[in-house]
């Protein structure tokens, strides 16, 4: 039997239930289809649960560092994996419940559970059921991608799913990748006692970062007595429970590593394989991510695309920010598009890293006649008094327009403070309004404006 509606939504992530939402205020029938949890990734096996267990980390790493403030905990520091799984758990959970009785209080919004898959441009089968509308939106999200390393069959292995439903601690976990998910949960399985040793390919950890920064991670990193092995190419994998090997056969020297416990690590996949979109001629890319234009639309006239399924984000706020694009055009009139999106993002290794805009190397590539500004978090007042000293604060600036064209902060608080800057590069006012403001004292964020008092000129050929 064939249910007709205005508009389908497909997934209940970031951007699904809002949109759904708005639709259904704007007095649409609305069809919200998900095949599994509501509120996707980011509620149930993103950002919030590692989160709540970086936070569980953090306490761990600071009661070993208790005497440091002149604190006693009176004894060794214990860490009750299940009582962390309890609690990230809880958080996630109950953050996924406020979803369902959000959307189950939605007016003219009909929940489908079940898998959706296009029969037509604009019909799509779940089950024995098929829906038609003439509007469907598409926010279907990402998974961890599995690469065909040799061994992969035999070998168990652990992707950000598994690794936070462990409800005890690895002895030693092998983590293959080494950006955000991998410098994530390496950290966090670190403080709470396991050995652990990341494999990276590339020659530096997060390679699109700043070298400066990647290294000055490396330095964190190790620190805490975590080991890196980079250049890490030609991956295989060998072993069984309980003794996992990882071998980079073209690395040189030749690397192997064994552990306990594999986690990988090395990027996500769009769930497009499975939609059915050649039955709707929707057009996409090589890794299988749907084309869309800068206002989210596919390449079939009816159809949008939202969040991770895109490729044009990749990150929580981005999603829900191709959903505020997708109301303003479809029921404001509003023309708003992603390229005014500013890349914003963070790393939640603690001390966490902040990043907006260009890096210095994307802006010397871009041709900007590029000013810096650098000041080590060991002259920052307040991470002085917290005794968090690590990282270091960067403003790269355009001379020529003095436009801030992007920043990093990798220290205490970097994740919140770089939001001033990031807020007047949206306002496209000049440097110098941070320049001169007056912060408040003691904060990480006071220390910005004179970082911005003392540029100097970077070439190419210094970057
Ligand atoms: C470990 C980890 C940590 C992260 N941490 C952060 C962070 O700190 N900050 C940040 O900004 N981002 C973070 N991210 C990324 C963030 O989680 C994602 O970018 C975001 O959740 C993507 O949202 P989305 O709306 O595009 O898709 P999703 O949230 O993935 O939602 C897609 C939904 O569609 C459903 N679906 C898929 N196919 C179908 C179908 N055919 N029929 C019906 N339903 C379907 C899925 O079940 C899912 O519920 C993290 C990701 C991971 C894995
Ligand atoms: N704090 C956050 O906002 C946050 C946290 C976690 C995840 N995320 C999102 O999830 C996405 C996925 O994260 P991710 O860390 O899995 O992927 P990623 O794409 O950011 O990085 C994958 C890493 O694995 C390495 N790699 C790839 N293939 C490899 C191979 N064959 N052998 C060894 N190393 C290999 C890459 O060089 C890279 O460093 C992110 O891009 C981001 O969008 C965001």
């Amino acid at each position: 039997m064939s249910r007709r509606f205005d508009a389908v939504v497909v997934g209940a992530g970031q951007a699904g239930p809002s949109l759904a939402q708005r639709l259904s205020a704007a007095g649409r029938s609305v069809a919200l289809v998900e095949r599994k949890l509501m509120g996707g990734t980011c509620v149930n096996t993103g950002c919030i649960p590692t989160k709540s267990m970086v936070a569980s980390a953090y306490v761990a790493h600071m009661a070993r560092r208790s005497g440091d403030y002149g604190v006693s905990t009176g004894g060794e520091v214990a860490v009750d994996m299940e009582g962390v799984w309890k609690r990230t758990r809880g958080i996630s959970e109950r953050s996924r419940t406020n979803v369902e009785s959000w959307v189950a209080g939605m007016p003219n919004v009909t929940l489908i559970r079940g898998h959706a898959r296009f029969e037509s441009a604009h019909a799509l089968r779940i089950g024995d059921d098929v829906i038609e509308a003439g509007q469907i939106f598409l926010n279907v999200g990402a998974r961890a991608s599995t690469p065909a390393f040799p061994g992969i069959d035999s070998v168990p292995y652990l992707t950000n799913v598994g690794v936070m439903d462990l409800k005890t601690l690895p002895r030693h976990l092998i983590i293959v990748g080494g950006s955000y998910i991998g410098l994530e949960f390496g950290q966090m399985f670190r403080r709470f006692g396991a050995e652990v040793t990341i494999v990276e390919r590339s020659d530096r950890l997060l390679p699109r970062e700043d070298e400066d920064v990647s290294a000055a991670i490396v330095e964190i990193l190790e620190r805490e007595g975590i080991a890196l092995h980079l250049g890490a190419e030609c991956i295989e994998l060998q072993g069984k429970a309980g003794d996992v090997g990882v071998i980079a056969r073209c690395a040189d020297p030749r690397m192997e590593i064994r552990g306990t416990d594999l986690l990988l690590a090395v990027g996500r996949r769009p769930n497009t394989d499975d939609l059915g979109l050649d039955k709707a001629g929707v057009e996409t890319d090589e890794h299988g991510y749907i084309v869309v234009d800068d206002q989210c639309r596919a390449s079939i006239e009816g159809i949008w695309a939202m969040g991770d399924c895109n490729g044009r984000g990749g990150f929580t706020h981005t999603s829900y920010n191709d959903y505020e694009i997708v109301a303003a055009n479809v029921l404001d009139g509003e023309p708003r598009k992603i390229a005014d999106r500013i890349p914003a993002y963070a790393l939640y290794i603690d001390p966490p890293l902040g990043r907006i805009g260009l890096t210095e190397h994307e802006a010397l590539q871009r041709g900007y006649d590029v000013q810096v500004g650098v000041r080590p978090m060991a002259r920052v007042g307040r991470a002085i008094e917290r005794g968090e000293t690590q990282g270091f604060m960067k403003v790269v600036v355009d001379a020529q327009s003095e436009r801030l064209l992007g920043a990093a902060i990798l220290g205490a608080s970097g994740d919140e403070a770089i939001h001033c800057l990031l807020d007047v590069m949206y306002a496209d006012a000049p440097y110098r309004t941070v320049a001169h403001a007056v912060h408040i004292h003691p904060t990480v964020s006071e220390l910005l404006p004179t970082t911005l008092q003392d540029l100097h000129r970077v070439s190419a050929r210094a970057s």
